[in-house]
């Protein structure tokens, strides 16, 4: 066998008893919880804004981050409820590449597993104790989704994956809302298919256990664009897209039908300064239509401290070593622009 067997990485609920979350942060996590199943279920019309850095990388410019998301979300609370992306695991192309907090505490040093997981966790744990948001976090690898399932509020899973069935069957289980990806080839079959699996109960082994779950209900779409054979983006967050994907959805008949749309990845062909513009054109379509503006419940966008991307060995704080992102004043403004424009 060509696998190496490291260290053997404690359970969940060992890592949990030792990194405990305080119980006054469980009620606050509750209610937030509570108040975003809300938006899903149309009880409650706030516009969801999941934004932040493409890949968390260090805590400090994370948080430092997330305090400044925290403060504009004090100001515009009665029109928008803000997700900080907090992106611990990072699914990449290749294999190659930085692969997210998870694996690398430490993007300048050598992996470490199970220093990995204790740093996303007391990550989100910070975050959520001083800000008061739970996060957004991309569900890459299912078995690893309970060491985080009680800090976490939101999770994606993303194009590569969203086609597998032990996503799928994980997200079953999950009681919060998952957002399910298009996949890169664009196929809207596959992530309507997915919604389908993950609004079902299944039985299935997980974590060295067999497990039943009763289906998540609020499992739901988020459109990323597409990349065709040749390479070439094509993007799904046209006027015509979001009818024709809304009009597909609908004929599902599944619960809670909502769309995210992410303005950046194939949606903005990683030109991640269009963002502002993607977001503007999605307003116009929603403010147009109205079955537009009861299914597309928010956007995902990508931004940091400083705009664009670095190499890993460049080491300016707070700027993104994965996707380009947008940075902090213009993230603002079109938080702003988007309170008062939805
Ligand atoms: O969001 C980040 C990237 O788009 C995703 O992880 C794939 O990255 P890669 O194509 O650079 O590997
Ligand atoms: C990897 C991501 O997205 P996608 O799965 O759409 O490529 C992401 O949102 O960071």
């Amino acid at each position: 066998m060509g696998m190496k067997f490291i260290k053997k990485i404690p359970a969940a609920d060992e890592i949990k008893e030792q990194m405990p979350l305080p119980e006054h942060i469980r009620e606050i996590k509750a209610q937030r919880d509570q108040d975003l199943r809300k938006i899903f279920c149309n009880e409650d019309d706030r516009f969801i804004l999941i934004v932040g850095p493409c890949s968390a990388d260090h805590e400090d410019s994370v948080c430092e981050y997330i305090e400044k998301l925290a403060q504009v979300q004090d100001r515009v609370k009665d029109n928008i409820f803000v997700i900080p992306r907090i992106y611990t695991n990072k699914p990449r192309t290749t294999g190659e590449g930085y692969k997210g907090m998870a694996h690398q505490p430490d993007p300048s040093k050598e992996p470490d597993l199970y220093e990995g997981i204790k740093a996303i966790r007391r990550l989100h744990i910070k975050a959520l104790s001083e800000f008061y948001m739970p996060a957004a976090d991309e569900m890459l690898y299912p078995e690893n989704y309970t060491y985080l399932s009680d800090v976490i509020g939101y999770n994606a899973i993303g194009a590569r994956s969203v086609e597998n069935q032990q996503h799928r069957l994980a997200v079953s289980g999950v009681s919060t809302p998952v957002g399910m990806k298009n996949p890169t080839s664009g196929d809207l079959s596959v992530m309507l298919n997915s919604i389908v699996a993950a609004q079902q109960g299944h039985s299935f082994i997980y974590n060295g256990w067999e497990v039943a779950t009763t289906g998540n209900p609020f499992a739901h779409a988020i459109l990323r664009g597409a990349v065709d054979s040749y390479g070439r983006n094509i993007p799904n967050y046209h006027y015509e897209d979001l009818i024709n994907i809304s009009s597909e959805y609908e004929k599902r008949q599944l619960f809670n039908p909502a769309i995210i749309v992410d303005t950046n990845h194939a949606n903005s062909m990683k030109l991640y300064y269009e963002q502002p513009r993607i977001a503007r054109e999605i307003l116009m379509s929603r403010r147009y239509d109205s079955l537009l503006k009861k299914m597309i419940k928010g956007l995902m966008i990508e931004s940091y401290l400083v705009e664009g991307r670095q190499g890993i060995e460049e080491n300016v704080y707070g700027k993104s070593i994965t996707d380009a992102c947008l940075g902090w004043e213009s993230t603002e403004k079109l938080i702003y622009f988007i309170a008062e424009n939805i």
